[in-house]
């Protein structure tokens, strides 16, 4: 048992993978342990050992597939809700980064160190944690189809250009939602062209963090519509405004997806699974989590 220590498990090649020195230098400095990861998985497992060795704090170098990795290895070891969790991004999208208000390498640096400390709710799909978001049809396939060449050369454009070629061949899902709204059971059926279950971030209105410690997961489903319609409302960035026709907005806790017997393919946190059902309820103010002076404890 380590009471008051502090790790770094760092991932060397996210993004451009040109950070690994930089940071180590930095984080060493600041009373951080360092440890490398050398290939896919490895995270989880320094994760699981972090977690088994009482690890007080743990900061993560490297994009958000990275970070999910850390989280499954510390929700494995029972450790989620005592740890202190922080990010220094270096991946190529750093969804969760950008939400909670981290701009970049040096400022992850400076808020694993010194930054506040908020506890935030920790979405569980399937048993298996997630912190940005669960999402399942068009964005999640794109993700799959954004091939490492194109995301390393454009960045986040990628799934932007990717997104577009795939609306017009994506076919929809075919689903059943019920869920515990906020204000009373929610149930939708019919064809989707994507569920985003989100935790960190929401995705109607103008989008962006979501409130992460009100033990609710802002859910959107956006109803299947001709691929035509549906790249002409994403390029006016109109898809997702609270007042579009077909859209549904619901903030829940314990949603519960049934494909009628179809696998869909889920992104939970660009960790990629088929289920044909799928529970995701939500472990609230869990774990805490350092964030940048822009996070907002109540976003409107
Ligand atoms: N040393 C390594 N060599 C090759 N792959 C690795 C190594 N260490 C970890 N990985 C794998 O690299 C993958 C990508 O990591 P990560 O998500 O952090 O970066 P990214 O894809 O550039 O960023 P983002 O998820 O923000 O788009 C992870 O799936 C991880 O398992």
């Amino acid at each position: 048992m380590q009471v008051g220590s502090r790790r770094c498990i760092v991932n060397p090649v996210s993004g451009d993978g040109e950070h690994a020195d930089y940071v180590e230098r930095l984080m060493r400095a600041r009373g951080f342990a360092v440890e490398e990861t050398q290939g896919a998985g490895d995270a989880v497992e320094f994760g699981r050992t972090a977690g088994a060795d009482g690890v007080s704090e743990v900061a993560v170098c490297g994009g958000d597939g990275t970070i999910n990795e850390v989280l499954r290895g510390l929700h494995d070891a029972d450790h989620l809700d005592e740890v202190t969790l922080s990010v220094v991004p270096a991946g190529t999208a750093n969804l969760l980064a950008g939400t909670i208000g981290v701009t970049d390498l040096q400022h992850g640096v400076e808020v694993a160190d010194t930054g506040e400390t908020r506890s935030v709710d920790v979405g569980v799909a399937d048993g298996e944690p997630f912190l940005v978001s669960c999402i399942a049809g068009l964005p999640a396939d794109a993700s799959v189809a954004t091939s490492g060449d194109l995301k390393g050369r454009f960045g986040t454009l990628a799934f932007l250009i990717t997104g577009t070629q795939e609306a017009l061949e994506f076919d929809g899902l075919d689903l059943s939602i019920e869920a515990v709204g906020e204000e009373g059971p929610f149930t939708w059926s019919g064809e989707a062209t994507c569920l985003l279950v989100g935790n960190a971030r929401k995705f109607v209105e103008r989008g962006g963090q979501a409130d992460m410690e009100d033990g609710l997961l802002d859910v959107a489903i956006v109803e299947r519509m001709p691929a035509g319609n549906l790249v002409a409302e994403a390029i006016g960035h109109r898809l997702l405004a609270r007042d579009t026709e077909g859209v549904t907005h619901v903030r829940a806790r314990d949603v519960s997806i049934d494909g009628h017997g179809d696998p869909v393919t889920f992104s939970r946190d660009g960790e990629l699974a088929e289920h044909e059902t799928l529970d995701v309820s939500v472990a609230e103010r869990t774990l805490d989590l350092r964030v940048g002076p822009s996070y907002e404890p109540n976003p409107t």
